[in-house]
């Protein structure tokens, strides 16, 4: 296997590689730093967070959960053939298949023990931007469905407000016929100017998440992030808009990987700490 088949691509599991040049694993030498950062916070969450009592977990959406799974994976045959994995969109319905875990949706179990997910930036609060990858709809149900939700993200992510490094916007999932309309009362009426269709990339036309709808993106000045609860509700109200992705008063604990190997806590009831696993 070559180098440039090392990285690991969003849906997979991250595997040992060997070098066809000398037979030895490389997957410890050819280390990229923030998919290091990703792994340290998707593993301690896990470990911290889905416990043998819990039963029914939900897996988010992105490019960090892939290691929230293989972490769950290493948990055991005996502890997860008593679980149901519910997915956040495609991408992790197809990570839960791959892995041998069993598959559910939310309807069949409403009630979630544990949810983990990533997030686009992450406030001093906990508020959060999600929905880089259009999954922000499934992504919100499960996160209010579960008992505990638990945000992982490499220190990229890590921001004292929101628009501090995401400066995408707020991703806004909305049906297909209002997306002029909602794109007006943005831009218009909400201060967004450069609101703008996400389209699609290797196919002509806008984005179309795995509910058959589109999604805005909506950049907002620092002031506006300043209130998040009072702009995701602003944004909530306009007609057509399924669902926005400012995830506000959710996550019961965030975790962030650092570039020294270390793993930012913090928590919704106060209090951060430094660990060094
Ligand atoms: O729609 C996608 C999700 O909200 C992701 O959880 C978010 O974009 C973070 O993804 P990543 O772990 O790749 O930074």
């Amino acid at each position: 296997m070559g180098i440039e088949s090392l990285s690991t691509p969003v849906g997979t599991v991250p595997a040992a590689v060997e070098s066809a040049e000398t037979g030895l694993d490389v997957s410890e030498v050819v280390k990229d730093p923030i998919e290091e950062a990703k792994k340290l916070a998707a593993w301690m969450a896990v470990d911290r967070h889905v416990l043998p009592k819990h039963k029914v977990i939900g897996i988010g959406s992105g490019s960090t959960v892939p290691y929230v799974v293989e972490r769950i994976v290493q948990q055991g045959e005996e502890v997860n053939k008593g679980r149901v994995f519910i997915p956040t969109g495609f991408q992790s319905k197809e990570l839960i298949v791959q892995a041998g875990l069993t598959l559910a949706e939310i309807d069949q179990f409403p009630n979630v023990d544990v949810t983990i997910d990533g997030a686009d930036e992450v406030d001093q609060d906990l508020n959060c931007i999600k929905g880089g990858g259009a999954c922000q709809l499934r992504e919100k149900v499960l996160a209010e469905a579960a008992k505990t939700f638990v945000l992982v993200a490499d220190y990229r992510k890590n921001s004292a407000r929101l628009g501090t490094n995401w400066k995408a916007g707020v991703p806004i999932e909305v049906v297909p016929f209002a997306y002029a309309k909602v794109l007006l009362n943005l831009r218009n009426n909400l201060g967004s100017k450069e609101a703008t269709l996400r389209m699609a990339k290797c196919k002509a036309g806008p984005v179309v998440t795995d509910n058959g709808n589109f999604v805005i993106d909506a950049p907002f000045d620092f002031e506006t992030f300043g209130s998040p609860i009072q702009l995701m509700t602003q944004i909530k109200m306009l007609t057509g808009v399924v669902e926005v992705g400012l995830f506000c008063n959710m996550a019961e604990a965030a975790y962030f990987g650092n570039q020294d190997g270390s793993v930012s806590v913090r928590k919704a009831a106060g209090g951060s700490e430094e660990v060094r696993p």
